[in-house]
């Protein structure tokens, strides 16, 4: 059936739809690395020394999960291997990495991306992106309770925040693997109301079926 990969600023609810999403078309949910990721605290705590570590362990497992997800040609992707040079790029540019590095992110990415390239399917059927303001981002990162992605644990987090929403702007802008499409994250709190929830889901059916991906008559299997 369809690939689709999910994407949006942190905490705007990706694994949350992913989960949601799969179980609704009754697909794999392919999550981001985050609990088993030993680099991610060390980022947090010197994000200056562990920028290029914590993109490469990143850059691995998306490359592994989008390899699988294309191979498999059923799958629901929380963030993408398509948004891993913004990252990068956003940490490169406050000084986090040096030429060095950066060059050898950009090879590494690109060797990556020609490996995909030569795959029967290439490219996903779907970008779904989340967008929300920064007072959500931070009111559902605050939910989650990260100790370590708090403003308390470190105040300059609310400069990194904001500078991420700005990036994702140009970059969903600019994204052409695939079609794509907007939900509102701020609008609509598919985790708290079941209205909202199914409104979501009527718009990502409604965009498969436009786009020929599924029956126009399709049904889910699990309505919850
Ligand atoms: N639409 C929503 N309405 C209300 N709460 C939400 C919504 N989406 C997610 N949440 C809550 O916000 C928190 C973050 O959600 P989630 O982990 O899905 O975000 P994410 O985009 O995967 O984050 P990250 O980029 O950090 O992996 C969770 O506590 C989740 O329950
Ligand atoms: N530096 C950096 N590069 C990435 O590619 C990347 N992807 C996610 N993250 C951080 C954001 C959340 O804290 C947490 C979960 O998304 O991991 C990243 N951090």
């Amino acid at each position: 059936m369809t690939v689709i990969v999910l994407s949006g600023p942190i905490g705007a609810g990706k694994s949350s739809l992913t989960g949601i999403l799969s179980k609704y078309l009754g697909t794999n949910p392919f999550y981001e690395s985050v609990d088993d990721n030993p680099v991610l605290p060390l980022f947090y705590e010197n994000p200056k020394k562990y920028a290029f570590l914590l993109q490469v362990y990143f850059l691995n497992t998306r490359f592994r999960s989008i390899k699988s997800a294309l191979t498999d040609d059923n799958n629901v992707l929380d963030r993408s291997i398509y948004e891993d040079a913004l990252f990068f790029q956003m940490n490169a540019d406050i000084g986090r990495a040096t030429p060095e590095e950066v060059d050898t992110y950009y090879e590494l990415l690109h060797n990556m991306m020609s490996e995909l390239d030569r795959m029967p399917k290439k490219n996903p059927d779907l970008l779904v992106h989340i967008d929300v303001s920064y007072d959500t981002m931070l009111k559902r990162i605050q939910k989650r309770g990260r100790n370590y992605e708090q403003l308390s644990y470190d105040p300059t987090l609310e400069d990194y925040y904001k500078r991420l929403l700005r990036y994702y702007k140009p970059w969903y802008e600019k994204y052409d693997y695939s079609p794509k499409m907007t939900i509102d994250g701020d609008k609509l709190d598919f985790m708290a109301s079941e209205e909202d929830r199914q409104e979501v889901l009527n718009q990502i059916v409604a965009k498969l079926k436009e786009m020929g991906k599924l029956e126009d008559d399709w049904k889910p299997n699990l309505v919850k």
